[in-house]
């Protein structure tokens, strides 16, 4: 991996929830880590947390960046209920303070950094704040995970001009759960997402059971994105 003094940060979000954020996320961690270049995980925001001390999105960034950094500054915002962190937290009478968020951010010192937003762009994180408003605050370019196959045109694109509105750049899209790279309509879904949008189109990942196999397909997928 090139050595450059600017240090690799991204924020991954995604189509929606479920689409293999957390997937790529550590694919790129330990990708970064490998490269000693010892990066720290972020995923502020966590909601369907079968325990609030122990935020499995987080905890998985956490140990794919080999960090030893505590669960409130990895994690500062975590809820129960699987719903949207904003939802959540109005369930509960509460409202997330939002430069909580921005200090936890600025205490990681501008290192490698990989930042996992929670389930799509438009998701609720407090009374004010959507998900696309994080992305724009922390000025992190993006990597969009979508869903493989029929559908994902629409998803993608609609996601592409959202940030595009925005002027979030967009370092690539990842396709998961796919077929195959040699399948005729995967091939045409990429070409066309980078044709109409003008990103690179990663991927797919296939569909792939077995965790050990599943991380190093992302891996291998995800590193033409590092320097
Ligand atoms: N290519 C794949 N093959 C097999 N399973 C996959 C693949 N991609 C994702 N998964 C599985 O799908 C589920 C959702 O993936 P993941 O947790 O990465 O999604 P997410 O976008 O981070 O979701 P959330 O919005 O809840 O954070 C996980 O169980 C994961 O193992
Ligand atoms: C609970 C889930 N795993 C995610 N953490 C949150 C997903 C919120 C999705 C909200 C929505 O788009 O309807
Ligand atoms: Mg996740």
């Amino acid at each position: 991996m090139a050595q450059t003094d600017k240090p690799f940060q991204i924020f991954v979000t995604g189509t929606d929830t479920g689409v293999g954020k957390t997937q790529a996320s550590c694919a790129l961690l330990s990708l970064l880590a490998d490269a000693g270049l010892r990066p720290q995980g972020f995923k502020p925001y966590e909601s369907g947390c079968a325990s609030l001390r122990a935020p499995s999105d987080a905890l998985a960034l956490r140990a794919a960046a080999g960090s030893a950094l505590g669960v409130d500054a990895v994690c500062p915002h975590r809820f129960r209920l699987p719903v949207a962190p904003g939802v959540a937290a109005s369930r509960l009478g509460r409202e997330p303070d939002w430069d909580v968020t921005l200090a936890a951010w600025r205490r990681l010192r501008g290192g490698n950094a990989v930042v996992e937003g929670a389930g799509g762009l438009f998701v609720p994180l407090d009374s004010k704040h959507d998900v696309i408003d994080l992305i724009a605050t922390l000025r992190l370019p993006v990597l969009l995970v979508a869903r493989a196959g029929l559908g994902t045109l629409n998803h993608t694109a609609l996601s592409l001009q959202a940030l595009a509105a925005r002027r979030i750049p967009v370092r690539a899209v990842l396709l998961s759960r796919g077929t195959s790279a040699k399948d005729a309509s995967e091939r045409d879904n990429r070409r066309l997402l980078e044709a109409r949008h003008g990103v690179p189109v990663l991927g797919p990942v296939p569909h792939l059971p077995d965790a050990r196999k599943r991380h190093a397909a992302f891996r291998r997928a995800l590193r033409p994105l590092l320097p």
